[in-house]
């Protein structure tokens, strides 16, 4: 049992980096929606509780509000932003509109009082006061502190920027510490949750190898496990470690779509089947797939045909193995809190992700999905943890449609050997330069239309590459990389000399929004 922190989502855009610096601090924590039950926080057991902002404001009636049993436990609880205005609102304090609204940086000014932010401090000022430089975004204030509550830190906006009870620990800071914006976000975090909740530093990955081994063999017992595997990092880190639990009582199935990375195939068997002695079912599926996407040129038709077609080769390897029970897939906390949300969130379908996660009933198998719990970058260390290569656990992820999403339109065969190619020549080149870890996607698009050229005094009509490279923390937004133009002008030409069909290469300066990252 690790001790824990229980944070509230209230909505805001950055609950989740809560999560990921309470995680940073090697404490664990759970993230759940504001409204679960007070038996559930009971049973939860947390040793504190953080409620996060929102786009609500305290001021109108209806609006979210903490269960009161937060206040009620004897544990420390911060509130941030919303979660510092809802607190003021129940404890018997006043929330205002501000008249002064903040959206980005600013300045406070620390009183000190509380342990909270006592000796955390960017610079002082002419009058000797600490500064903090910190992260706003609000319309709304606390007006008048609750009783109990004093002036932790305040500016020329927000009087209260920042209050505390210090008998009851409840700590409510205005500002985000969740962003790096906020300079001492971290330093404030780590003060809250080993200093004011006493928490040691019980999450680490390799405790967490072991426990996560011990789960998966009570879980299994002597039952067959098959898992998808893709190459990808999160498949990959869940195979290496169930078979780390299980040994031969799992079979790993890699489907040969066609619409692969160059050398994928070959490299995926290489680091499982020979490398890590994991049993693996290479199909190669590539001549059904070419021949279900002839003629469809729809992005959502391709995607849900992929997917289709994905189960329906499950579904038949797993009927050639006796006793299988269950299906081990890749799914990583940020996927569990987004489906989560996605149930009561009345969101635009963009893109319908494919995901293995539809299967059908027929199937009837059990899930096992060993990294729920654990975020990309805690993923990525599991793997390191558990022997995986370095170029397998860092490499950009790639969608499970593949291919199929960076050519345009019609997906056949002759265009996607095309872009393998490009791809393999831009891949090569960021990694030589130094640029594939500065970038956090990077990859190349084939667009099915000709244009002329000039190649050694002959005419060319070929068709046309694009490149997209971007940089980006959680992929929903995302910044198009600032790559230089030498390393642009070596890609383009290596493509245009080495890959007779290409005559011209651009590279896409959108960002996300209002582009996707991917193309389709
Ligand atoms: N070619 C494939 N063969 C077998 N299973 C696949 C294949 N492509 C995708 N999958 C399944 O679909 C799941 C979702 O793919 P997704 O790309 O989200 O994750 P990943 O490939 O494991 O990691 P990454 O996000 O780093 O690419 C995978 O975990 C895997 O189980
Ligand atoms: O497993 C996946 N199945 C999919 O169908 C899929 N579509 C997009 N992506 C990846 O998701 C991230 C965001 O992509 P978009 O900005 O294009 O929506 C990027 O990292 C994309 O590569 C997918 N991953
Ligand atoms: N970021 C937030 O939590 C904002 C809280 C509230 N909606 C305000 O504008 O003050
Ligand atoms: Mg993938």
């Amino acid at each position: 049992m690790h001790q824990k922190i229980l944070i509230l989502d209230f909505g805001s855009q950055y609950t989740q980096l809560i999560a990921r610096r309470v995680r940073e601090a090697n404490v664990y924590c759970e993230l759940h929606p504001y409204d679960v039950t007070p038996a559930f926080i009971k049973d939860f057991a947390p040793q504190g509780i953080i409620l996060s902002g929102g786009p609500a404001s305290v001021i109108e009636k209806e609006t979210p509000r903490a269960p009161q049993i937060v206040f009620e436990l004897g544990i420390p609880v911060l509130g941030i932003c919303y979660g510092m205005q809802t607190m003021a609102a129940q404890l018997g304090g006043r929330v205002e509109n501000a008249v002064i609204r903040e959206f980005g940086y600013a300045e406070i000014a620390s009183t000190e009082h509380g342990v909270l932010l006592r000796d955390i401090v960017d610079h002082t000022d002419p009058d000797g006061r600490n500064i903090l430089d910190v992260w706003m975004s609000h319309g709304d204030k606390v007006e008048a502190l609750p009783p109990g509550f004093q002036v932790m830190a305040f500016n020329a906006a927000a009087p209260i920027a920042a209050m505390a009870d210090k008998t009851r620990h409840f700590y409510g800071i205005q500002f985000h510490p969740e962003v790096t914006h906020t300079l001492q976000g971290r330093a404030i975090i780590a003060r809250f949750v080993h200093e004011i909740c006493n928490l040691g530093h019980d999450w680490n990955m390799p405790d967490y190898v072991e426990e996560s081994i011990g789960r998966i063999r009570a879980n299994v017992g002597n039952d067959q496990v098959i898992l998808g595997l893709s190459g990808g990092v999160d498949s990959s880190v869940a195979a290496a470690l169930i078979h780390r639990a299980i040994g031969d009582q799992l079979t790993c199935v890699f489907v040969d779509n066609g619409l692969l990375r160059a050398h994928e195939a070959r490299q995926v068997m290489g680091t499982f089947a020979n490398h890590l002695a994991v049993k693996v079912i290479h199909v190669d599926a590539s001549r059904i797939f070419f021949d279900r996407l002839k003629g469809v040129a729809d992005p959502e038709d391709k995607r849900r045909i992929i997917g289709r077609e994905f189960v329906e080769i499950f579904q038949a390897e797993s009927a050639k193995i006796t006793d299988v029970r269950w299906l081990a897939q890749g799914t990583i906390y940020p996927d569990v809190i987004e489906s989560a949300g996605g149930k009561t969130k009345k969101a635009n379908t963009i893109k319908s992700h494919h995901n293995v996660g539809g299967l059908p009933e027929t199937l009837h198998l059990k899930l096992l999905e060993p990294l729920r719990e654990l975020f990309k970058d805690e993923v990525r260390e599991l793997g390191l943890a558990l022997g995986l290569p370095r170029e397998m656990v860092f490499r950009h992820p790639f969608p499970g449609p593949g291919l199929g999403v960076r050519i345009l339109g019609e997906v056949k065969y002759e265009y996607a050997e095309l872009l393998r190619q490009a791809d393999q020549i831009f891949i090569e080149e960021l990694q030589h330069s130094g640029w594939y870890e500065k970038t956090s996607q990077a990859f190349a698009v084939f667009l099915p239309v000709k244009s002329v050229g000039v190649m050694g005094d002959g005419r060319t009509y070929d068709y046309v590459i694009a490149l997209r490279a971007v940089e980006t923390q959680d992929f929903m937004t995302a910044n198009w990389a600032e790559l230089p133009y030498s390393l642009l002008g070596k890609v383009s030409n290596r493509i245009i000399n080495e890959i007779r069909g290409i005559n011209r290469v651009v590279y896409d300066i959108s960002g996300k929004p209002p582009a996707t990252i991917e193309w389709e």
